[in-house]
């Protein structure tokens, strides 16, 4: 992977006084599906058929995402690097769509006196998916508690770090990931000289794709550069080049609203038909194995696979792999020296440059020059 930026040498995190874990959530029992899924879904005009087949794939699996003990796992995580390097930071840990909630978590902030805490969200790309919604649901949330006015939060004022998509602690645990879905692949007896390496991310609607452009590339854009340095790293371990594409994954919305493709099965049998027989899938669009992955990977894909007669493996997310975490702590000491107003070196691998710290007017909209009027946090201005 090249020369690695060396990590940040101060461990001042002030002006925070707290880091929150922003995540998606998941629910936790079957009598919790129905509700997520209103959460989640609310306004987006996601058809009845899409959700009832989605409530199955939860039902599937005992009504409970592992998405929840996957953060919890993660927070340990971030806690022992904490610790190790001597910082003392509580990480506090809220999500958008189920328990604890985004108000639990600014309830837990208040408890513990924090006056400026720093947001680090579980996705690594920058979309209105990926980025803009979590800022808006910490806004929207703010306001219901009568703790939001024309300059942002009047109660715990809140930061972000930037979208880490090409950060080296990121590719790292990506690269190390995929290498390791190698030596499975030939364990499997596959043969890795000819075997096709597909990253798979989560589809969104071509509209949004096009709106993330503002982010400084668009989401499709980020997949590719981390897809690059993957591929350049895995070269140079297994002495040879490999294959690869991009696919997607999880597919919502209406038939005749266009998202991302090709779908990660269509692509398979696609591989197929070309004479490919061992495939490697790389979930770099995901920092966990949650649902998206334990179902429409491991299960969907992986039984098209099936099907298809080839021999595939399915690499592992970043999870809490060492260099991800290690590169997590150095983003957020990265950020505070940001908000200290210190000239840093914003570390990153691949072509794009590093993402901004404070969101751009326009960033990461819904849909391309549409503001969605719903206030967001973390950008250059509350409607911007
Ligand atoms: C880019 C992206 C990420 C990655 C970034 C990030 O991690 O944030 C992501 C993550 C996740 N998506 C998740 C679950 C769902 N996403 C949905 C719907 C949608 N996702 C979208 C995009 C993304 N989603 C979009 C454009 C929609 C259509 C509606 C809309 O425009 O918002 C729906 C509704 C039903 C359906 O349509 O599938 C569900 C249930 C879970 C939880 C998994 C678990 O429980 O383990 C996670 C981590
Ligand atoms: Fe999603």
């Amino acid at each position: 992977m090249g020369s690695m930026p060396a990590t940040p040498r101060s461990l001042d995190v002030a002006p925070y006084d707290a880091l929150l874990l922003y995540s998606f959530g998941g629910p936790n029992k079957p009598e919790d599906v129905v509700p997520f899924l209103r959460n989640v879904t609310v306004g987006k005009g996601i058809p009845d058929a899409r959700l009832e087949e989605v409530g199955e794939h939860y039902y599937g699996f005992g009504g409970k995402s592992p998405i929840n003990e996957q953060n919890l796992e993660l927070k340990a995580a971030l806690e022992a690097e904490l610790a190790r390097r001597g910082i003392d930071l509580p990480v506090v840990w809220g999500n958008r769509n189920w328990e604890p909630f985004t108000t639990d978590a600014i309830d837990e902030l208040e408890r513990i006196g924090a006056q400026r805490a720093v947001a680090l969200v579980t996705s690594a790309y920058s979309s209105y998916s990926g980025c803009r919604q979590y800022r808006e649901d910490l806004a929207v949330v703010l306001e219901k508690r009568g703790q939001l006015d024309d300059s942002g939060s009047t109660g715990v004022e809140l930061d972000k770090i930037r979208s880490y998509f090409n950060h080296p602690g990121f590719v790292q645990a990506n690269l190390d990931a995929v290498a390791d879905g190698f030596a499975e692949l030939v364990a499997k007896g596959g043969d890795p000289r000819s075997a096709r390496l597909v990253f798979v991310t989560h589809s969104i609607p071509d509209t949004m794709e096009a709106a993330s452009v503002v982010s400084q590339a668009t989401y499709s854009a980020q997949h590719l550069d981390v897809a690059r340095s993957v591929v350049a790293g895995l070269a140079e371990r297994l002495g040879h080049d490999v294959a690869w594409d991009l696919a997607y994954c999880s597919r919502s919305g209406p038939p005749s609203q266009p998202w991302l493709e090709p779908d990660v099965n269509d692509h398979l049998e696609a591989l197929a038909a070309d004479g490919v027989t061992d495939v490697v899938m790389a979930p770099i669009g995901f920092v966990s194995d949650h649902m998206e992955v334990a179902y429409d990977l491991d299960t969907e894909a992986m039984a098209t696979a099936g099907e298809l007669g080839l021999t595939a493996v399915r690499a592992g997310t970043v999870s809490t792999r060492e260099p991800f975490v290690r590169g997590l702590v150095d983003l957020l000491l990265e950020r505070a020296a940001i908000a200290r107003g210190e000239d840093v070196a914003e570390a990153t691998v691949g072509d794009l440059p590093p993402f901004r710290s404070v969101c751009a007017p326009g960033c990461c909209l819904r849909r391309d020059g549409e503001p969605s009027g719903v206030p967001a946090l973390c950008g250059s201005g509350l409607y911007s």
